[in-house]
């Protein structure tokens, strides 16, 4: 006899999954009513930091550069207000003095440095430093060797060299240097010489590649700033690796008019990952066939707390779909706002312990950057969860501009859900979409490599819709092959079904695969049962529809249906399921 599935979930969290199958109507772990600014509680994050702690104290690591200096602040009294604020690493980078001058400067520098035990170390002069008897230098390779340098300033002293990539990796991996400064992460002004940039996928291989040979202590720099930080130290972080010991920030600091206080801030957003950020893959939910009962229990009861807790959806979203959008959270049992209000998006992120923000930019303007910006580091740091709709993003340079800077510098997202025009943007691929509609169908097989790719690159989950959609986390990959062609014919069909994602996720994050898949489910088969007709469990009647206009009505009927059928732990609509793991 064929032996019962015993659990979808893998050797962690085998008791909770015996549990859920023992029990297939008991609600999944969802998030409690959380304090402000705390993850929900359970299941515990991975790591609660993600910064490794080496021998030297990397965490906060300034790099000065005078030139940037608000007027009337003197470097001094930056450096000491940084170092109380929290920098636990002062290099002194000033390209434009001349020997005597620096020497001075370093000498002042080191004095303030001295005395909160802070090193200074300095860049490329291993003259200066030996001049001034710091701590020690940092050097690129244009600069003295690294042998040489070490000879100069003895065993004791502190030498780091600049990584940008992985054969850079490996020849500082083969000396004795105490740590490396890979980057630049990102474009950034403060170097228009540097690299190109890496990205924080680029970084991650800078670290796996010498994780096993030797694993270096680690800072990323370039372009990190409070608003993008703990979503590059979080997507930096290799699976199985060292992860950077600390972050290097130049202007963030150097330029602020309060400089203790943006220290602290870095501090402390560096140190915490995105809540709710990915759990590792030996932590989540198998996706196979021989689970699939399992998996479709756990979509009915993760739509039956949605009814239950109506999480408020916040919606950014645009004009054209605002009132699907809102009838769609209705139906499903969210509860929805429209507001592009900077100075709501915290108060709307706080609220209420089920919430979540949608992020749609199918009528962006560049103006609407800052909103978007606040919103993501709002719910960042609420630990709730933001889904990103890049609608239209391939069809202008403007919204090839505002993706970019989306996924580079405004945060962390939870997911971008896009059709295959727009997911095909966001893995950067120069394709032409003609407006908002997808452009024609690929190859599957390239469909479903785009997708892993890009959540590989974000650690998020991607979804790609159309026909199938394809959802995955970069472990696992899901194509879902229900739906019907009729919700191509109603606008705001792909925008609506971010709200029912974001709905989900507010509810429970602890697999957002699985929650997205949830949504995914009951939206596409709501539709099939929007053509096919259906005996409504409330009025009795069957009605099936072929048009546009009837079926955006039956649509939102079905959704309701099927959504109060998981309130009643009712799972006979999963009977139309039609996925495929990968
Ligand atoms: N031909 C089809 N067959 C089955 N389902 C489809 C088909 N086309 C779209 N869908 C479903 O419709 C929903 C929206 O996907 P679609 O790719 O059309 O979004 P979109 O282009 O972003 O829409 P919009 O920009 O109008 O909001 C998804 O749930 C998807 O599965
Ligand atoms: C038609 C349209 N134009 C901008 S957004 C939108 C809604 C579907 O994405």
């Amino acid at each position: 006899m064929e032996s019962e599935p015993v659990s979808p979930i893998s050797e962690p969290d085998m008791a909770t999954s015996i549990a859920m199958a023992m029990a297939p109507s008991s609600v999944p772990s969802t998030p409690p009513p959380q304090p402000h600014r705390q993850p929900p509680s359970s299941p515990p994050l991975p790591t609660p930091t993600i910064l490794n702690s080496p021998p030297i104290d990397l965490s906060l690591y300034l790099v000065t550069s005078s030139s940037l200096l608000p007027p009337g602040r003197t470097l001094e009294a930056t450096v000491e207000a940084a170092i109380k604020g929290g920098v636990t690493v002062v290099q002194l980078r000033e390209k434009a003095l001349d020997t005597r001058p620096f020497i001075d400067l370093a000498r002042r520098i080191h004095a303030i440095t001295k005395s909160y035990d802070v090193p200074l170390l300095i860049n490329d002069r291993v003259d200066v430093a030996l001049a001034v008897g710091c701590e020690g230098v940092h050097i690129g390779w244009d600069d003295m060797d690294y042998e040489t340098a070490r000879r100069l300033l003895g065993p004791t002293a502190i030498i780091g060299l600049s990584v940008s990539s992985l054969e850079q990796a490996s020849l500082a991996a083969a000396t004795t240097c105490d740590y490396i400064g890979v980057g630049p992460v990102l474009p950034t002004p403060t170097k228009p010489d540097a690299s190109s940039p890496l990205f924080p996928s680029g970084v991650r291989d800078i670290l796996a590649s010498i994780s096993n040979t030797r694993p270096l202590p680690a800072v990323a720099i370039g372009g990190i700033s409070a608003t993008n930080v703990q979503s590059i130290v979080y997507k930096s972080r290799p699976h199985a690796a060292t992860p950077i010991s600390g972050i290097a920030v130049v202007s963030a600091i150097i330029a602020s008019d309060d400089p203790e206080s943006a220290s602290s801030d870095l501090l402390t957003r560096s140190r915490n990952p995105p809540p709710w950020a990915h759990p590792p893959p030996s932590q989540t939910r198998i996706f196979t066939d021989f689970y699939l009962p399992l998996i479709l229990s756990h979509a009915v009861t993760t739509i039956r707390t949605i009814k239950e807790h109506k999480p408020l959806v916040h919606h950014i979203t645009n004009a054209v779909v605002k009132p699907i959008s809102a009838n769609v959270t209705l139906a499903v049992g969210g509860s929805p706002i429209m507001s592009d209000v900077i100075d709501e998006v915290a108060s709307l992120a706080n609220i209420s312990p089920y919430s979540g923000c949608l992020i749609n930019m199918g009528t962006s303007t560049p103006a609407d950057k800052a909103l978007y910006a606040a919103a993501i580091s709002e719910n960042n740091q609420a630990g709730k969860p933001v889904v990103f709709d890049p609608v239209g993003a391939g069809a202008t340079g403007m919204r090839r501009d505002i993706v970019t800077w989306m996924l580079r510098e405004a945060g962390y997202v939870d997911v971008i859900k896009g059709n295959e025009g727009e997911i095909r943007t966001v893995a950067g691929q120069g394709v032409q979409m003609k407006g908002v509609d997808s452009t024609e169908a690929g190859n599957l097989e390239e469909m479903v490599a785009v997708v892993q790719e890009v959540a590989n690159r974000e650690r998020n989950i991607v979804i790609l819709t159309g026909p199938v959609d394809i959802l995955s986390d970069g472990t696992r990959t899901v194509l879902v092959r229900n739906g019907h062609p009729l919700q191509g014919l109603i606008t705001g069909a792909g925008c609506a079904l971010g709200s029912v994602l974001c709905a989900a996720l507010a509810v429970s994050r602890e697999d957002k695969l699985s929650s997205c898949l949830a949504g995914i489910l009951a939206y596409n088969i709501a539709a099939e049962r929007a053509v096919a007709g259906s005996r409504s469990t409330i009025t009795g009647d069957v009605k099936g529809t072929r048009r546009p206009g009837s079926f955006a009505a039956a649509f939102l009927d079905e959704l309701y249906e099927v959504t109060e059928m998981c309130l009643r732990g009712e799972e006979t609509w999963t009977g139309a399921v039609n996925l495929e793991f990968r």
